[in-house]
């Protein structure tokens, strides 16, 4: 068992060009947790789960993945982008999508296998990616992920155009894996979310770490600014347990 935890941010600030997107950024996620990354749009989400994986440099600070300084070779981090239509028209099969997460891409059939199994894709291996339905295409996407047997997965707005079936399947996926690593998601799913989450950052410039899922008033509204997004979606009567105002 690795003694250190999953994520330690430490200090970390981010800026594109000059313009701020995060400033003096602190949390630490232990290993095995489930962590949904909420806030309204604009406000850093996709960029604080790009810096934690090593796709982008601090500004200042660092993260460690399980004791070590990122990027790091020695991190095996699954990571499934925000989906993106375009491109599908070249003709690559799912098999071969899945085999692209393989280490210096060396093939392994069995592994690829395995992965299409864990996600209920193996009866597609050898249809095109572009035949395939949004929810089942982010399936593959996350088969391609798991390949490497990584120790934490990151996934960035997994359900976005997946209906209200697909959703709650992939989240029943990801509920699965979390036996076996720690997952981090961001998220606008607010209602489906809290079913099945452990922690959750609210981000918005600055990030507040909440341990355990219940998504209060408090963590929407006020400084961090979220409650837009919860009142968009239609979502306070489910997700708020103490909001009974109808
Ligand atoms: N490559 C980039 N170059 C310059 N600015 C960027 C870049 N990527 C994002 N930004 C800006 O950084 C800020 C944070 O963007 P980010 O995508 O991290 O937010 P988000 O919380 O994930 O948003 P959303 O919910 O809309 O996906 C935004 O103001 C965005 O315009």
């Amino acid at each position: 068992m690795n003694p250190f935890p999953a994520i330690e941010v430490r200090n970390l600030s981010f800026a594109y060009e000059k313009a701020p997107v995060l400033s003096n950024v602190n949390f630490t996620v232990e290993a095995g947790d489930f962590l949904a990354i909420i806030g309204p749009n604009g406000g850093g989400k996709s960029t604080l789960m790009k810096l934690i994986v090593g796709l982008l440099k601090p500004s200042e600070g660092d993260v460690r993945l399980f004791g070590r300084k990122m990027p790091s070779r020695k991190v095996s981090v699954g990571y499934v982008p925000q989906n993106t239509n375009h491109n599908l028209e070249f003709p690559i099969t799912v098999e071969e999508t899945v085999s692209m997460g393989l280490p210096h891409c060396k093939p392994n059939p069995s592994k690829v296998k395995e992965a299409l199994e864990t996600v209920k894709m193996e009866s597609f291996a050898g249809r095109r990616l572009g035949e395939l339905s949004g929810g089942e295409r982010q399936r593959v996407l996350i088969a391609r992920a798991l390949v490497s047997d990584p120790q934490i997965l990151f996934l960035d707005e997994p359900s976005s155009n997946i209906d209200a079936q697909g959703q709650e399947d992939l989240y029943e996926l990801l509920a699965e894996l979390n036996a076996k690593m720690t997952i981090v998601i961001v998220s606008h799913d607010l209602m489906v979310l809290s079913n099945h989450v452990k922690s959750v950052a609210c981000v918005n410039r600055s990030v507040h770490f909440h341990s355990g899922s219940q998504i209060t008033p408090e963590m929407v509204q006020g400084m961090y600014g979220c409650e837009v997004d919860l009142i968009a979606h239609g979502v306070p009567h489910r997700v708020l347990g103490t909001h009974h105002s109808h």
